[in-house]
């Protein structure tokens, strides 16, 4: 059974079709980054998710549950982290922690929840009116661990934070993915989602425009890596039959390979000093996340499908 699964589900507020026509699978246990620059259509694919809003048109299950027909038996089984959730400024976080655990009707240790998520017991009784956004982030993800969901739907659960809230959220994230919970987060933190997700969907102006693994959509961009080689000379060699060379510079003592396998690398480095040739250092240029990104969702026309972007 899939956490979740959307099929031909559209949105349309008046003229703005927020959401056109989504396919989309997210496997049991799996951790998904849902990604796509403001306005593409994250939230609302979210609310829809969580009946917060009707679709015009399509369906969506979430656990295998009607996400607008069985809506309670959804919202029991999963945890959420809305974009913007407020606490309430007078109660602890060990209060609204327990408030979560009391209306769930679940026998958990507040204590417990709260050190899953790196609250201190001295912060936990603070009120939450004096909280950092990192902490305020953290007792709305422990609320949302309550009831030990099968899927947690986290909507930008970085925005705000430091690069160390950042590394943090990412850890408990993990975390809570190895316990076998889904996790469905929307970002444009491009970097966060490289580092846990076992896939990514793009979202650009309400359609889907791919889903992959990162290391697949290196590949599908032909947006690999490239090596560069500096080499007391320069030899006679060709890299053309070696699968997954891309693109062959020279100038002057440095050789650029671009690739889109990893393997090239120790084939290119052996074929150059087969030739006598010494190579006296070698760099490393990966193309970033955001480049891919950038390649997926600055196209002027949405309608890019993943075949044309692999051609
Ligand atoms: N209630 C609404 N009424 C009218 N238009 C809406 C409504 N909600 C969203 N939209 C429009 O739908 C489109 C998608 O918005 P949505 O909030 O889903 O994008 P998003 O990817 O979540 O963006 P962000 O990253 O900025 O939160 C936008 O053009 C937005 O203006």
């Amino acid at each position: 059974m899939a956490a979740i699964q959307t099929k031909s589900l559209t949105k349309r507020f008046g003229d703005v079709v927020a959401v056109s026509d989504l396919d989309l699978t997210v496997e049991e246990g799996e951790i998904f980054g849902f990604l796509g620059p403001n306005g593409s259509g994250k939230s609302t694919t979210i609310n829809m998710l969580l009946d917060y809003v009707r679709p015009t048109d399509g369906s969506a299950t979430v656990l295998g549950y009607n996400a607008q027909m069985e809506t309670q038996a959804v919202h029991e089984r999963i945890g959420i982290l809305p974009d913007a959730f407020d606490l309430y400024g007078r109660l602890s976080g060990r209060k609204h922690v327990q408030f979560a655990i009391d209306s769930k009707g679940a026998d958990e240790d507040a204590d417990d929840i709260l050190e899953r998520v790196g609250l201190s017991s001295e912060d936990a009784d603070r009120p939450a009116g004096d909280y950092s956004k990192g902490m305020r982030q953290r007792v709305t993800l422990g609320m949302a661990l309550v009831g030990d969901p099968d899927l947690l739907i986290l909507d930008e659960p970085s925005s705000g934070l430091d690069p160390h809230g950042v590394r943090e959220m990412r850890e408990i994230i993990i975390a809570e993915a190895n316990r076998g919970t889904a996790v469905f987060f929307s970002s444009h933190i491009l970097s966060q989602v490289e580092a846990v997700c076992d896939r990514v969907a793009i979202m650009n102006k309400g359609e889907l425009v791919t889903v992959d693994t990162i290391a697949g959509l290196r590949e599908a961009t032909g947006s690999g890596a490239t090596m560069e080689l500096t080499v007391d000379s320069v030899p006679d060699v060709s890299f053309a039959d070696i699968n997954g060379v891309t693109n062959v510079a020279i100038d002057g003592d440095r050789i650029s390979v671009s690739y889109t396998e990893s393997s090239v690398k120790a084939k290119v480095i052996n074929r150059v000093e087969e030739t006598g040739t010494t190579v006296t250092d070698i760099t490393m240029k990966e193309s970033s996340l955001e480049d891919l990104f950038e390649t997926y969702t600055t196209h002027s026309d949405s309608q890019r499908t993943e075949t044309e972007v692999r051609t």
